[in-house]
């Protein structure tokens, strides 16, 4: 806010060929302190302006007057401001304790839908790594954005449809046992699918009796539906364990075979536009040259991942109109989106522009990509499991008279697998270390958690009570930490414009140091400003908690 004050005042004295946003844009926030806590360059000014930078700052300078500025200095060329600590700070605590939830909140969502395709994980196969990414982004997206007062939409749209069905009940059919599927479903399952694969390099014959059953499949066959219905709801059981564990839930699961019988009119809108065209027997859509044409029905009839991703487009719009549907999946997609979308366009959806496909990298083991294929499968429910073990171990050492330590554990062992992939740019590959990131110290969900325990510890310890918040007249040591605080409504809209949870995320852990770094240089309780003290420290637990929560992570109060 000082930042646009301050544009503003300057671009009143410059003129109006120098618009406020344009000198928001050069504004910088010093590093070190003695710069000031903003400086404007005056370097682009000078051959317009036909002067010296350091004439030129020297004259604004000498005109620069608000009520929020302290005082202002010229060096080398920049202006130097310093802002009213005292009045920026009881500002600041002002804002945050007025409605301590809402602290950060936008409304510039209201009355907007924001629809996020968002985990989506394959029915008969092993939650992956790259569903859990989606789960966690889509997740921290989805609460960023009603932050801003969009109304969210989480729909999980699982894959439960395709040729590959047809595969695992031929493969059912033949080899399986309704015992040993009914103890673990999707492991049981999978490994019919992988012998099913094994099995017809030896015997073509194989897949062409799983196309036979697709077909059963997609005519509605009892046999073939029911079997399909049980592998379903059986692997949706094991997926909710995971959201259960996670903390995440939908607002709606539809997966692709809900689409079944959408796609012929979605082909005989193509068709009708006069889109649709024959290729080898198939038929597509024609899209510009930076891409394959879009695959909407096979040349043996049946229909396509495509086919039923712009039935469920359209469906989706129609049911919640949006202003954003974001498409949280991996890299590896990019062609099928960008296809979708221009389908869509030529057929004349002008909403598919608000359509948007967030994507993100894979996570690696040892440089390599964690597989659920073959032998190598991991199992997202064991890293889980093994980070909560560990979390545990690590409180317990920590912290061995801690009530309730199995829970606590919980939240900072899937804590830390969360922020350990919300704080890097989505789009790049992440590599997967539980050690790295259940350690206390670095840039760790358990460090934030538990620099949040122990602000909440000194409130106990100072018996301090919200009703007691003294906002004025706090300790000078307190000022990077108010200024961070104060930072906080502008990284939520930011990370919500930019579907970017990690600008949240790495804000978080600036101000977890700032915070630190004012407890460790000041006496907060028995200092003569205590209660003026501990009022900035619950000021702190409501900015951190709430950031946590976004997230989609808790904020235990011990730890
Ligand atoms: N609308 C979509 N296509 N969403 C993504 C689906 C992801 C798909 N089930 C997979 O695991 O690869």
């Amino acid at each position: 806010m000082e930042k646009q004050i301050t544009a503003l005042q300057i671009s009143h004295i410059l003129g109006e060929d120098y618009p406020r946003g344009w000198v928001e844009s050069l504004i910088e926030i010093p590093k070190k302190e003695k710069f000031g806590d903003a400086a404007f360059p005056c370097f682009a000014l000078a051959k317009s302006m036909r002067k010296s930078p350091a004439v030129i700052a020297g004259e604004i300078a000498a005109r620069l007057k608000h009520p929020v500025f302290d005082s202002v200095e010229v060096q080398s060329g920049y202006i130097n401001i310093f802002f009213d600590r005292a009045f920026i700070t009881e500002h600041t605590l002002n804002q945050v304790l007025e409605d301590p939830g809402a602290y950060g909140s936008h409304t510039f969502g209201e009355g907007k839908n924001a629809v996020f395709d968002m985990s989506s994980p394959n029915i008969a196969k092993p939650f992956s790594m790259g569903h859990l990414r989606s789960t966690v982004i889509g997740n921290a997206l989805a609460n960023l954005v009603e932050k801003c007062g969009y109304q969210a939409v989480k729909v999980n749209y699982i894959g439960d449809y395709g040729t590959q069905f047809g595969k695992l009940l031929a493969a059912y059919t033949r080899w399986g046992d309704p015992k040993v599927v009914e103890e673990d479903p999707i492991k049981e399952l999978t490994k019919l699918y992988v012998t099913f694969h094994e099995e017809a390099e030896e015997e073509p014959a194989l897949i062409e009796e799983g196309r036979e059953w697709f077909k059963k499949l997609e005519a509605q066959d009892p046999e073939a539906l029911l079997l399909w219905n049980w592998f379903r709801e059986a692997s949706l059981q094991e997926f909710d364990t995971l959201y259960e564990m996670l903390g995440v839930d939908f607002d709606l699961t539809r997966g692709e075979a809900y689409y079944t019988d959408k796609m012929e009119p979605v082909i005989q809108q193509l068709e009708d536009k006069g889109l649709l065209e024959k290729s080898e027997g198939a038929d597509v859509v024609q899209l510009d040259e930076s891409m394959p044409p879009c695959l909407i029905r096979k040349s043996n009839g049946t229909t396509t991942y495509a086919t039923r991703d712009l039935a469920a487009a359209i469906d989706r719009y129609q049911s919640y109109p949006f202003e954003k549907s974001l498409y949280v999946v991996g890299n590896e997609q990019t062609l099928h989106f960008n296809q979708i979308k221009q389908v869509l366009k030529k057929a004349g959806f002008e909403w598919a522009d608000r359509m948007e496909h967030v994507s993100f990298g894979m996570i690696l083991q040892d440089g390599q990509k964690m597989s659920t294929r073959k032998g190598k499968t991991v199992l997202l429910e064991e890293v889980l499991e093994e980070a909560v073990d560990q979390a545990l171990m690590n409180i317990k050492e920590k912290n061995p008279d801690l009530m309730n330590p199995e829970e606590t554990a919980r939240q900072v062992g899937v804590g830390a697998v969360i922020f350990h992939d919300l704080k890097q740019d989505r789009r790049h590959d992440i590599e997967f270390s539980l050690e790295d990131m259940l350690t206390f110290e670095g840039n760790t969900g358990p460090y934030l958690q538990y620099t949040h325990a122990r602000a909440c510890s000194l409130l106990r310890k100072g018996g301090f009570s919200p009703e007691d918040s003294k906002t004025a007249g706090g300790d000078p040591e307190s000022w990077s930490l108010v200024k961070m605080m104060r930072a906080f409504p502008e990284v939520t809209a930011s990370a919500c414009s930019t579907n970017d949870p990690s600008k949240a995320a790495r804000y978080l852990l600036d101000l977890g140091r700032s915070f630190n770094q004012y407890y460790a240089k000041s006496k907060i309780i028995g200092s003569p400003t205590q209660q003026e003290n501990l009022t900035l420290v619950y000021a702190f637990t409501v900015v951190m908690k709430e950031g946590l929560r976004l997230l989609g992570m808790a904020a235990p109060e011990h730890m």
